[in-house]
């Protein structure tokens, strides 16, 4: 049985559609990618699933149920606006939570330490939070979701704020808790992190689901490109479906980001290159990232095969 399932869900604002239609389940330990642009969905689907706002239509589920206050023991949330008791010292912080959430205090406070010196805070641990900075703070915060080591851990853009160390930090704990069997979601604009850590990710777009799937096939899904470095102008080679200059240079060799289309392989394109006597320096097949695919997916059409400027 899934740990969570959403059945056609929709909500709107008014006459705006926030999120429309969208399903997903969630199996034991996976890591899930939340991804879309700025006013996608994401935050408005994460506070529906958490019961802070209330779907228009469909179904939201755990393990099976809807969701009861007896789940919430199980749930973690950081969500995207942060917000801490300031006057606390960081380890009264994260043992307060790790009680509300329903540790021994004893429990509690190993933990708390534990996560302390992971974020590399156990110096700071008697601070206040109004000394501490605002990605202090923040490390405090995903403290306090991971401190009851829950079944579902639910992350808001979790990685921004924190600087690239403790975003390393921040990959590996969602590694770590997904090998102890804790389902994550989050959601992210930086798609290193989705592509490192996902399993299977969700784009959407102005509410709409755009891509559901493992992130092998999200690369899949942004064709062949090859990058030609040549004097000659390859837009009219057959089988390309885009053809794009990218850098001129005053000799003549330009560099072309070629698209090939799905009958045509690059060793087709080679064969017809050589051929067809076209003058090349360089013929590279560039590895498509994720970042690559989100763009393909979530931003605008692709635009047809254009000219050398
Ligand atoms: N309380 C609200 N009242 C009216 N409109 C809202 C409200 N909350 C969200 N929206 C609208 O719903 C859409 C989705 O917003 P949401 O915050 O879910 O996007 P997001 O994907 O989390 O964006 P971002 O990446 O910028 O945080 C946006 O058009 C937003 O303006």
């Amino acid at each position: 049985m899934p740990i969570l399932a959403l059945n056609n869900v929709s909500k709107s604002f008014g006459n705006k559609i926030a999120v429309r239609d969208l399903s997903f389940s969630l199996q034991t330990g996976e890591i899930f990618g939340f991804l879309g642009g700025n006013g996608a969905g994401k935050t408005t689907s994460l506070r529906m699933i958490l019961n802070i706002a209330t779907p228009d239509s469909g179904k939201i589920e755990f393990f099976g149920k809807p969701i009861q206050p007896e789940h919430l023991h199980n749930i973690s949330f950081l969500p995207e606006e942060r917000g801490l008791y300031r006057n606390m010292t960081a380890i009264d912080t994260l043992v307060y939570f790790g009680r509300l959430k329903g540790l021994t205090r004893n429990d509690a406070l190993q933990r708390a330490k534990s996560i302390l010196n992971r974020f590399g805070l156990s110096a700071e641990s008697q601070k206040k939070l109004t000394e501490f900075s605002k990605g202090m703070a923040q490390k405090v915060q995903i403290g306090i979701a991971l401190i009851n080591e829950p079944k579902l851990l639910i992350l808001d853009e979790p990685f921004s704020g924190l600087d690239p160390i403790n975003q390393t930090v921040l990959e590996d704990e969602i590694l770590c808790a997904a090998q102890n069997g804790t389902t994550v979601l989050f959601s992210t604009h930086i798609m290193q992190h989705a592509e490192r850590l996902s399993q299977r990710i969700l784009i959407l777009k102005q509410g709409e689901t755009r891509f559901h799937g493992t992130v092998a096939e999200a690369l899949r899904s942004v064709g062949n490109t090859v990058m030609l470095t040549t004097t000659a102008n390859p837009t009219s080679i057959p089988g390309i479906t885009r053809a794009e200059c990218v850098s001129q240079d005053s000799s003549g060799w330009n560099r072309w980001a070629v698209t090939l289309g799905p009958e045509q392989s690059p060793s087709d394109l080679l064969l017809y290159c050589t051929q067809n006597a076209l003058p090349l320096t360089a013929f590279e097949q560039p590895r498509p990232t994720l970042h690559d695919a989100f763009i393909h997916i979530a931003g605008n059409a692709a635009s047809p095969v254009s000219k050398a400027a």
